[in-house]
């Protein structure tokens, strides 16, 4: 299995890396960084600047990406055109750029997740059922990550809402309520809370409340390392192989829907 991982010298693109390394199976065929990086040409396989990209695609079997949402799309483009598998891990995106993506997968196969950890993936689909099984009960997120991460709220904490708003039968848009400060006055039943903390060098946690008349339950995952993430990411490339053109998730690769 032949890969290419955009944003090698990243956190994540490191994490992918020596998970890549460890695996007879795969062989890292290419290493992206943004042109201009200070990492280019360092490393193995020697990290190379994104403007080669096309240079290497053709010999790939699929592309990972964990850089930003801008240029994951580019990367994207550049795979459909030599009909490359992909993974995207990068968060971030707008709903203008999730049209163009599922646009885009008519044409290639392609995962796209905001966690690529089995845990979370197994999160998903029990706040759906706590959800559904008690919809008057308050909903609030709380995600916690290290001070690096750009956006807010996390991927995962997005979707965590947005599956937790379908389980009371409401759509996001309208219930989300991303922080509060103020006078801001009693909460409305319906609504869903995201907070978001950045601290230190917190992996990444999650939590869903569900508070009712005098108790609460929480779901937490809290990811301890970087190698969940990376791991799923290589499971989900060689999934991809001989895959259909279509837009899949984590849920899909674990089997989990
Ligand atoms: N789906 C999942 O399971 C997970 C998703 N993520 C998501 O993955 C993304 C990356 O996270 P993380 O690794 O922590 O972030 P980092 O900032 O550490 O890594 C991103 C890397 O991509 C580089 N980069 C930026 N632009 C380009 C470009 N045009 N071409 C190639 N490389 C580029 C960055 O360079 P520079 O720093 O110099 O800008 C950086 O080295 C985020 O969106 C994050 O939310 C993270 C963990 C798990
Ligand atoms: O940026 C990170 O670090 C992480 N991002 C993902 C997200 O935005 O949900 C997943 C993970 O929690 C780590």
């Amino acid at each position: 299995m032949k890969i290419i991982i955009c944003g090698a010298a990243g956190r994540m693109g490191q994490a992918i890396l020596s998970v890549a390394k460890a695996d007879e199976n795969v062989q890292v065929v290419g290493a992206f960084e943004y042109d201009g990086s200070s990492a280019i040409g360092s490393g193995t396989p020697r990290v190379a600047p994104i403007s080669d990209l096309e240079k290497v695609l053709p010999q790939a079997d699929a592309l990972i990406d964990f850089t930003s949402p801008d240029s994951a799309l580019k990367n994207l483009k550049a795979a459909k055109k030599y009909k490359i598998p992909v993974v995207i891990g990068t968060t971030g995106f707008i709903d203008e750029q999730k049209n163009e993506i599922a646009e885009i997968a008519k044409s290639i196969p392609v995962v796209m997740s905001p966690n690529m950890s089995i845990g979370v993936n197994l999160l998903f689909k029990l706040v759906d059922e706590v959800a559904k099984k008690i919809p008057d009960y308050d909903i609030e997120i709380v995600e916690l990550h290290h001070n690096k991460k750009k956006d807010a709220p996390s991927g995962t904490a997005a979707k965590l809402a947005e599956v937790a708003a379908k389980g009371i039968g409401k759509k996001i848009e309208s219930v989300g309520v991303y922080g509060r400060h103020g006078i801001i006055g009693t909460r409305n039943q319906d609504e869903i809370g995201v907070m978001s903390v950045r601290a230190g060098d917190i992996v990444g946690d999650h939590t869903v409340y569900f508070a009712g008349p005098g108790e609460r339950i929480e779901l937490t995952h809290r990811a301890h390392s970087r190698d969940t993430f990376a791991a799923g990411a290589v499971r989900a490339a060689k999934w991809l192989k001989g895959k259909q053109p279509g837009l899949y998730d984590m849920q899909d690769v674990l089997e989990l829907k």
